[in-house]
């Protein structure tokens, strides 16, 4: 006989075969369309780009004046180098000690899952939202949320959701506290390109295109040094600098078995991966680019594509308070701390997710994923949640859905 329980339904989700360059959408999506339906929600497939579709669950609330709560996670996962793990990334096999292994596991097919079967409790005991709830299932997350969470936060489908308030994914904590983010660095994509007289391997001259690209990688180095010192001296944590770091080096003249090893090419480029902190400003990174890191003078050029915004239409940083003159964090707060859980301190996080994209709409959110005393394993061989977090996890969530959902709002406002 199957059983049929929390952890078994989050095992075959796990099960589905969602790693880029080829995620399964049809499989988990129909998974989740069943789940929903059977705890009595309605569901919603939307597809803003041919196969990549996006799932909208909704348990309707008492008031529908009020603005939505909504809760989103990606139904895609990074890739797995299979021989590199000790169970089979997509079969989501469970120790005897409870540890369940499989890609997505953490990232982020929990909250998935968790976000379902906190409902199907609170329904079981009678509870009523006076919200409505809606939760979203997105593809394409993992390779910037262009074809997936950009759209529909673009659509009049999100517009017509309401959203008043928004929970997102967020990361493990080795520790006792649960971590909650309140904005996502923006990435950068930095190419710099170098060009040169070419000439024989033999002789020294100036102005070769290595040569040219070389002193920039230096100096781009060093800056990442300076950035990382803040971070080593304890002065600020690695998602409130600036990171820069190499992804790929392109430069020679090819032969038959490699590359002519006596000829100095004309072109060379480099390949970084930038990410700034919402304060960050980015015009003087623009400058330090332009002047410092490619500049024409030594016969450089290079490319910067933004893959998200740092300030919003009002100029200001994008970032969700998490004080007092945002009342929906103290509702979350309050609704962690009555589960006897503990908040760490709210950080930024240091890689981005599809918040970005409701953020930029002026919409609170607040990356959050219930996993204390667990490794941060995303993106990692072996990644794994043991079945007792999984558990707490949902009863978090009906902690928060439920108060969030009740929230009447502050009497002169409508939030
Ligand atoms: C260009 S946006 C990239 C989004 C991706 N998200 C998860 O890892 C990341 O690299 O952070
Ligand atoms: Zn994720
Ligand atoms: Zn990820």
């Amino acid at each position: 006989e199957e059983e049929d329980t929390p952890i078994t339904r989050f095992q075959q989700y796990l099960g589905f075969k969602t790693a880029h360059p080829n995620p399964n959408y049809t499989a988990p999506i129909s998974f989740l369309v069943d789940q929903a339906q059977s705890i009595g929600l309605t569901t919603r497939t939307i597809e803003y780009v041919s196969g990549k579709p996006v799932l909208v669950v909704t348990w309707l609330g008492s008031d529908h004046k009020l603005p939505s709560i909504l809760f989103n996670s990606h139904l895609d996962s990074v890739p797995a180098e299979a021989d590199k793990w000790i169970h089979p990334p997509f079969s989501a096999h469970r120790t005897l000690d409870g540890l369940i292994y499989a890609r997505g596991a953490q990232d982020d097919k929990c909250i998935g899952v968790q976000y379902l079967e906190s409902i199907r409790n609170l329904k079981a005991r009678g509870f009523s939202p006076l919200r409505t709830v809606h939760i979203s299932y997105v593809p394409e997350e993992e390779i910037g949320g262009f074809d997936g969470m950009a759209k529909f936060a673009a659509s009049s489908d999100f517009t017509e959701l309401n959203v008043g308030f928004a929970m997102d994914e967020g990361q493990a904590n080795p520790g006792d506290e649960f971590r909650v983010f309140f904005a996502d660095r923006t990435p950068w994509e930095l190419v710099i390109r170098a060009q040169g007289f070419p000439g024989h391997g033999a002789k020294l001259y100036d102005n070769g295109a290595m040569e040219n690209l070389m002193k920039s990688v230096e100096l781009i180095s060093k800056f990442r040094e300076t950035q990382f010192d803040f971070v080593k001296a304890g002065i600020a944590s690695n998602s409130e600098v600036i990171s820069v770091n190499p992804v790929y080096l392109k430069a020679g003249t090819p032969s038959s078995n490699g590359f002519v090893m006596n000829m100095q090419p004309s072109e060379a480029e480099a390949g970084y991966d930038l990410r700034l902190p919402p304060m960050a400003d980015p015009d003087v990174m623009k400058k330090r680019i332009a002047e410092e890191w490619a500049p024409s003078v030594r016969n450089m050029t290079y490319t910067i594509k933004e893959k998200g915004k740092l300030r919003d239409h009002l100029g200001r940083p994008i970032m969700t308070a998490t004080n007092g003159s945002n009342p929906w964090w103290s509702v979350f707060k309050q609704a962690v701390e009555a589960t006897g859980g503990k908040l760490a301190k709210p950080e930024i996080l240091a890689s981005t997710t599809d918040a970005r994209y409701i953020r930029t709409l002026g919409i609170p959110l607040l990356g959050f994923s219930p996993m204390i005393n667990t490794p941060i394993l995303l993106h990692d061989h072996n990644e794994f949640l043991k079945d007792t977090v999984f558990l707490e996890g949902i009863e978090v969530y009906e902690s928060v859905i439920s108060a969030l959902s009740s929230f009447e709002g502050v009497s002169d406002q409508v939030i």
